[in-house]
């Protein structure tokens, strides 16, 4: 399939019609994986037009048949009763073809989480993976044509900010979901208005993650490291900025640092490896510069931060690094205030609750938060009192599908997984019944 040059009817995919366009190189521990070209125009205009045919057909379809390719949720309107007799209902409709663009960082899963909800609420799907993860979106193809999904439905376009430009602004789409960036979601958001469609943003964070001192230890120090080390730090909703209550920072340290040299890093296809590499070179590179910076700003490094390479002579080229815990950090450093994304934890002492949030809330970002406790009252009170999307108390990253996920502030907007899903891949259409005369004002 890697390096086909048509398209590959029914899910269709392009991965190099443009001969024009230089192909980009997907590496991996830099031996090259496949070569793909970006999508132009005309393919791009293909792909929405095969996927608007299939929706045609798809959006009449009862949600039973639909439930027979993919797991439908239960769409429903509502009836509202009239003076009279007359009365008025809602239906819940689908939008048309709808866009999802995704970052590199969980390729299969973002793919996943948007055409799922979207091709159950009758929509077709556009989808534009990063180009850094091109293929694992193809293979979601296969498997949802395998399912039975209609020829078109799931189209995957391959390319990056030029083909998802075109996307976003092509007149025959209606919705654009998006993850990645805050800049690019911004850009997004901006051609999106331009054409009235319908945006879900999905961008990233700088989460706090508190740990009260009458809290169960060692889970809070387990939680520190999912909520940092979990797939290398490349987590959008990762809880790095973990502010401990000061009367228990030296314990915590103490077993944080133990358990984080613990971790093994290596080949991630091996059942024991618990951390892989990161994504490329210039994002290593960017990592360890958080790193340095922080150091410079008067950081302590406890442990890691450092490149590595693997004993296996296959993953030398690999960008690994070892997973770091900074001390000494305060609330206006870099490695505090930006998202780094990697491997990078950031420990602040705290003094009081009132205090804490405040200071947890200082910050453009609203994705996620999460609480430490036994106190069962300050726990939902802490909950309440985060400005963010989730806020996970006494565990962190848990995020099955039926559980919305989604931001506030510059985190974005719309959610993602969960019933609620449904709004955001639908409209409403209201009809109004009357059942007696026409009352006419002429
Ligand atoms: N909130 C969430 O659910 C998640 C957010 N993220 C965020 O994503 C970022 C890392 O991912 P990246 O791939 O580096 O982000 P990115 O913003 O550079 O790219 C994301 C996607 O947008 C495309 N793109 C780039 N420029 C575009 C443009 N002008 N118009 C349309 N599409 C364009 C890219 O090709 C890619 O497919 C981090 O900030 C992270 O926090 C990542 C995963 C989940
Ligand atoms: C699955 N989870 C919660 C660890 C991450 C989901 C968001 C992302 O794609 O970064």
């Amino acid at each position: 399939m890697i390096g086909c040059t048509t398209w590959l009817h029914p899910y269709v995919f392009y991965l190099g019609a443009q001969p024009a366009c230089k192909p980009a190189n997907l590496v991996c521990v830099g031996r090259i994986l496949c070569q793909m070209v970006p999508c132009g125009a005309e393919e791009v205009d293909e792909a929405i037009k095969s996927a608007h045919a299939a929706y045609l057909q798809w959006r009449k379809m009862a949600g039973m048949e639909r439930a027979r390719v993919i797991c439908v949720l239960f769409i429903k309107g509502q009836h509202i009763q009239l003076p009279g007799g007359s009365f008025a209902y809602t239906r819940r409709e689908p939008l048309g073809v709808c866009v999802g663009i995704g970052a590199w960082n969980y390729p299969f899963q973002i793919a996943s989480w948007k055409s799922a909800p979207a091709l159950a609420c009758g929509n077709a799907m556009v989808f534009k993976p990063s180009p850094m993860t091109p293929v694992t979106a193809v293979i979601l193809a296969e498997i949802y044509k395998e399912a039975g999904v209609p020829d078109g439905l799931f189209c995957v376009v391959q390319g990056g900010a030029d083909t998802g430009t075109l996307l976003c602004q092509h007149p025959k789409v209606a919705k654009v979901s998006f993850t990645g960036s805050v800049p690019t979601g911004k850009k997004v958001m901006e051609m999106s208005a331009k054409g009235v469609k319908q945006v879900t943003l999905e961008l990233g964070g700088k989460s706090p993650l508190l740990i009260f001192k009458d809290c169960e230890l060692e889970n809070a120090v387990k939680g520190a490291l999912m909520a940092n080390f979990l797939t290398q730090g490349e987590v959008c909703c990762n809880g790095t900025r973990v502010y401990v209550q000061r009367e228990i920072m030296p314990q915590f340290l103490e077993k944080v640092v133990k358990r984080t040299k613990a971790i093994p890093v290596g080949d991630p296809l091996l059942d024991g490896t618990r951390m892989g590499a990161l994504i490329s070179k210039p994002h290593l590179e960017k990592v360890l510069g958080f790193v340095s910076q922080a150091k410079k700003e008067g950081a302590k490094v406890l442990c890691g931060g450092e490149p590595i390479v693997p004993s296996d002579p296959n993953l030398k080229g690999g960008y690994f690094m070892a997973p770091c815990v900074l001390d000494n950090c305060r609330d206006d450093m870099t490695c505090v205030k930006e998202e780094i994304f990697g491997p990078v934890m950031s420990v602040l002492p705290f003094d009081t609750e009132e205090e804490v949030i405040g200071r947890a809330n200082n910050t453009t970002f609203g994705l996620a938060s999460g609480v430490f406790t036994r106190d069962i009252s300050r726990a939902h009170r802490v909950a309440e009192n985060l400005e963010a999307g989730t806020c996970f108390i006494n565990n962190y990253n848990i995020s099955p599908v039926e559980v919305p996920f989604g931001g506030y502030k510059m985190s974005g907007f719309g959610r993602e997984n969960g019933q609620v899903t449904i709004e955001y891949y639908s409209q409403l259409k209201t009809v109004v019944v009357e059942m007696g005369d026409v009352d006419s004002l002429f």
